[in-house]
């Protein structure tokens, strides 16, 4: 047996099903919740430009080759994290090292700290791309950018907010209570697309009055992002709900409510 191996072999039942085991897990699932939601409060902040010390049009002065290198990289990283640690395949080799009843929270985590960074190190591309000089038009782009928030943070309740984020495995495994495998749900929104939170992100990054480069950067790039994310999810989903699955694709559209195609 390799020392790997003895490690593993260490995070057995004898240790996660321990009373001092599920309390640790159930604080750290707290903390990893809290953090996500600074870091997600702190993100309507930095792309709507209100109430945070940095945003997406502020920070260091640096060229235009660095800033593009720079803010690639941070949202490369971003999407490398949240699209690996969420596949079937990384999630069984790293449940070795990592309790299952902890192992959403630390994916929380994780995706938490690698945009935190990025709010830290993002360099402003401060070029105005379009500016809505109407005060009406500009408000009604501030509003629905506001709506696109509003969508993620209501739309993450309808497939189970507190699942998503690992508190509902916390408290689960705190209680004693055997994980439920995941259910397969087409809620409220989700009989009008597939994907109403990324739906949500969409529409928060593009409705901007005044439309900079380095927001443009960020808008691209987390759409395309977004797409990519689509496909990867939709992949595991099939396999994980097979026919009901794809008969719900086939009903139903992407991101345009009525448009079968996107
Ligand atoms: C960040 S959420 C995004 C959900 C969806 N793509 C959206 O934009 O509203 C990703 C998690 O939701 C789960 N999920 C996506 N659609 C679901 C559905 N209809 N029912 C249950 N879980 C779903 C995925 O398996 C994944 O764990």
């Amino acid at each position: 047996m390799t020392q790997l191996d003895q490690q593993v072999h260490s995070i057995g039942p004898e240790v996660t099903g321990s009373r001092i085991f599920k309390f640790i897990a159930f604080l750290y699932g707290i903390a990893a919740y809290l953090v996500f939601f600074v870091t997600i409060l702190y993100a309507i902040g930095f792309v709507m430009g209100v109430m945070v010390p940095k945003t997406i049009d502020t920070g260091s002065d640096s060229s235009t080759v660095e800033a593009l290198i720079v803010n690639l990289l941070l949202m490369s990283l971003f999407a490398l994290q949240h699209s690996v640690m969420a596949r079937k395949q990384f999630k069984a080799w790293w449940t070795q090292f990592v309790p299952k009843p902890v192992e959403r929270s630390t994916y929380v985590l994780f995706a938490s700290l690698s945009l935190l960074l990025l709010f830290w190190q993002w360099r402003p591309l401060p070029s105005v791309i379009w500016s809505v000089e109407n005060p009406d038009v500009a408000v009604t782009l501030v509003t629905l950018s506001f709506a696109g928030w509003v969508l993620v943070f209501t739309s993450t309740f309808m497939i189970n907010h507190f699942e998503l984020f690992g508190l509902h495995q916390v408290t689960d495994h705190l209680a004693g209570k055997e994980a439920a495998p995941p259910r397969f749900k087409t809620p409220l929104l989700y009989k009008f697309v597939r994907h109403p939170i990324y739906l949500g992100f969409i529409i928060a990054f593009w409705a901007a009055p005044t439309m900079t480069a380095g927001h443009l950067l960020f808008a691209a790039v987390t759409t395309l992002y977004i797409f990519v994310g689509i496909a990867l999810e939709e992949n595991d989903l099939v396999d994980l709900f097979g026919e009901e699955y794809r008969q719900y694709r086939q009903r139903v559209s992407m991101l345009i409510p009525w448009r079968r195609s996107v």
